[in-house]
């Protein structure tokens, strides 16, 4: 509650306004049945300007209560959503400042259903579930206070019941809060599945699995429905047993209040009153208590919220950093030694030692998993080397302000990836302020993009979606942003998926011009893992990676006369793609 109130805080106002709202409302509406009784006996007695005083007063008390309660319900709905929007805003940002390693080991559908429904159950507390339990409360109070000043025997029959009703409960709400949790993990599991389901359609397609993933969804559905009927049945009992006390206290009273009319203990108005009032006590206790269960059954979703939120962001990102004047491009990787942190005991590289000299376009060739792409990942400040560093111009990369030093890079990678926006925001993507049109035509010109874009419907504007796009067009496009920034250092990781051959011409061309630097440098620093033998043998040095290990380096000559690894590789692999 204490974590929710430093989220609220900040709109005091309208938080203290619907609190304010409820305490009139709440307070006209338990007055009611009060003048209810009092008119039906002035009326009995034959006391007309009573009758009257009365009605007045009710129509006031009702009209009061219509009003606060229209206000309350308002502002609790706006503090309501403001407190949505404002948890998913800081958890989706805290998300998004994790380590890479961090979401190597979430699932993205598990953390769009924290962010979705996980966010949603505890919005409900502010809106619904407090705002109902205090309305209730204070309703609850007042009433049985003034029970106490019509009979306190008989207002003690109903503190009784009420305790018995509050107990029964507090252990339904504990269960509540048990399950719910429970539930909430069950619903992002599910969430998983469909995620990818969703996202890897294709292949669910193309092997005709659609049944297996609707039984593997469906394997977590059962177990949402199981505990899901577990809390029904709970509910059941809850209703049941508040039901019976509910109007067992009224049939107590009646009894017990009845002998005191009998005996002249009290009046029958007085026991009318009480019984009205008593039935407001006990179904205040009732509705405090259901709601207590929600709101235990809201905290209990909202754990996983509270500690994914707890999450420190990445050190990278907040530690500050230094920036250089002008980045020459000189890359070294100083011994450096890595495992995944999922896999830590795996070793992935060891001991590498690279040096990429300003200007220089350097190929990394080597067997799938020897290491590549990871070499990149840590050029890319992605994972933290286990030991040994990484150097730019002289500064070792954890020295360097992070967000800066990537912006100093190009970066395009096997399969590229583009966003849900227009091509043109795409390119100019990461770009600081407005880019220029002309700029953004001028970067997809020297990546063969333009013809393709500009023969589209809405040409640069139009939206891109990823299913539509050919994987040449989106490789090109990636080009394009990667030359708009007009690169220190480019990273390219080649595509080896089959590309049609126009596509693979076109790609190749914008490549080799990225990788010249016709994009506005004369030279600058390529790293390129390589796949193809035409870019290996343009390159002015090659590294073979083998088993995470920097085995030879050299030009494709020196390295054909040592007649090891490359040499191997190139017999098994590249001879096939010089063809
Ligand atoms: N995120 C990750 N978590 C754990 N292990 C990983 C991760 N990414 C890669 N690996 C492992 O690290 C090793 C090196 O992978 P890497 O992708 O760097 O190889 P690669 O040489 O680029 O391969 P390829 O040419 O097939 O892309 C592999 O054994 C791989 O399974």
């Amino acid at each position: 509650m204490q974590r929710l109130w430093v989220l609220i805080s900040p709109d005091k106002l309208i938080i203290g306004l619907a609190f304010a709202a409820l305490v009139i409302a709440a307070l006209s509406e338990i007055t009611i049945p009060h003048f209810v009784a009092a008119m039906i006996f002035s009326a009995q007695k034959g006391m007309t300007s009573d009758f009257y005083g009365n009605a007045k007063l009710l129509v006031l008390m009702s009209c009061t209560y219509g009003l606060f309660s229209g206000i309350r319900g308002g502002c609790f709905g706006i503090a309501n959503q403001i407190l949505v929007k404002r948890m998913r805003e800081l958890l989706f940002s805290t998300l998004l400042s994790q380590d890479i390693a961090f979401f190597d080991a979430e699932s993205v559908g598990a953390l769009t259903s924290r962010l979705g429904s996980d966010c949603q159950q505890v919005s409900r507390i502010i809106g619904n579930d407090l705002n109902i339990m205090f309305r209730n409360g204070l309703q609850g109070l007042g009433a049985f206070m003034y029970l106490v000043t019509l009979s306190w025997q008989l207002a003690l029959t109903t503190l009784g019941v009420c305790s018995l009703m509050w107990f029964l409960t507090t252990i339904y709400g504990r269960y509540q809060k048990r399950t719910s949790r429970f539930a909430q993990d069950l619903i992002a599991s599910a969430n998983e599945v469909a995620e990818e389901a969703f996202s890897l359609l294709r292949v669910v397609r193309t092997f005709g699995t659609e049944q297996q993933e609707v039984g593997r969804y469906s394997k977590w559905l059962q177990k949402l429905m199981e505990i899901n009927l577990r809390q029904n049945i709970a509910y059941a009992f809850s209703t049941l047993s508040s039901c019976t006390l509910y109007h067992g206290t009224q049939v107590v009273a009646l009894i017990i209040g009845g002998g005191f009319v009998m005996s002249g203990q009290i009046s029958a108005e007085k026991l009318t009153k009480f019984i009205l009032y008593s039935e407001w006590v006990v179904h205040s206790t009732w509705w405090v208590g259901d709601h207590w269960a929600s709101l235990m059954q809201a905290i209990g979703a909202s754990e996983k919220v509270f500690q994914l939120l707890d999450l420190p962001p990445s050190l990278q990102l907040t530690a500050p950093g230094i920036t250089l004047p002008n980045v020459q491009g000189c890359v070294q990787f100083v011994d450096i030694s890595f495992s995944y942190p999922t896999r830590p005991k795996v070793p992935v590289l060891q001991n590498v030692n690279l040096t990429i000299n300003s200007g220089e376009l350097v190929a990394v060739v080597g067997l799938s998993g020897s290491g590549k792409s990871t070499l990149v990942s840590l050029l890319l400040r992605l994972y933290e080397p286990s030991s040994g560093q990484v150097v730019v111009d002289g500064v070792p990369l954890q020295d360097l302000d992070i967000r800066w030093f990537r912006k100093q890079l190009g970066v395009v990678s096997q399969e590229p990836r583009l966003f849900s926006m227009d091509i043109a925001s795409n390119i100019a993507y990461g770009c600081d302020g407005d880019v220029d049109q002309m700029e953004i035509e001028r970067a997809a010109k020297l990546a063969n993009a333009h013809d393709f874009i500009i023969s589209l419907p809405d040409g640069y504007k139009t939206m891109v979606d990823n299913t539509r796009l050919s994987g040449g067009q989106k490789q090109r496009i990636a080009i394009a942003r990667a030359l708009l920034r007009d690169p220190a250092i480019l990273v390219l990781d080649e595509a080896t998926s089959a590309l049609d051959a126009e596509s693979e011409h076109l790609v190749q061309k914008a490549l080799d011009r990225a990788m010249r630097g016709d994009g506005g440098r004369n030279k600058r620093t390529v790293l390129v893992i390589a796949h193809r033998l035409s870019t290996i043998r343009a390159a002015d040095r090659i590294v073979v990676m083998t088993n995470g290990q920097v085995s030879e380096t050299g030009s494709h000559e020196e390295l054909l006369k040592l007649d090891g690894d490359y040499a191997r590789l190139t017999k098994r692999q590249l001879s096939t793609l010089s063809q």
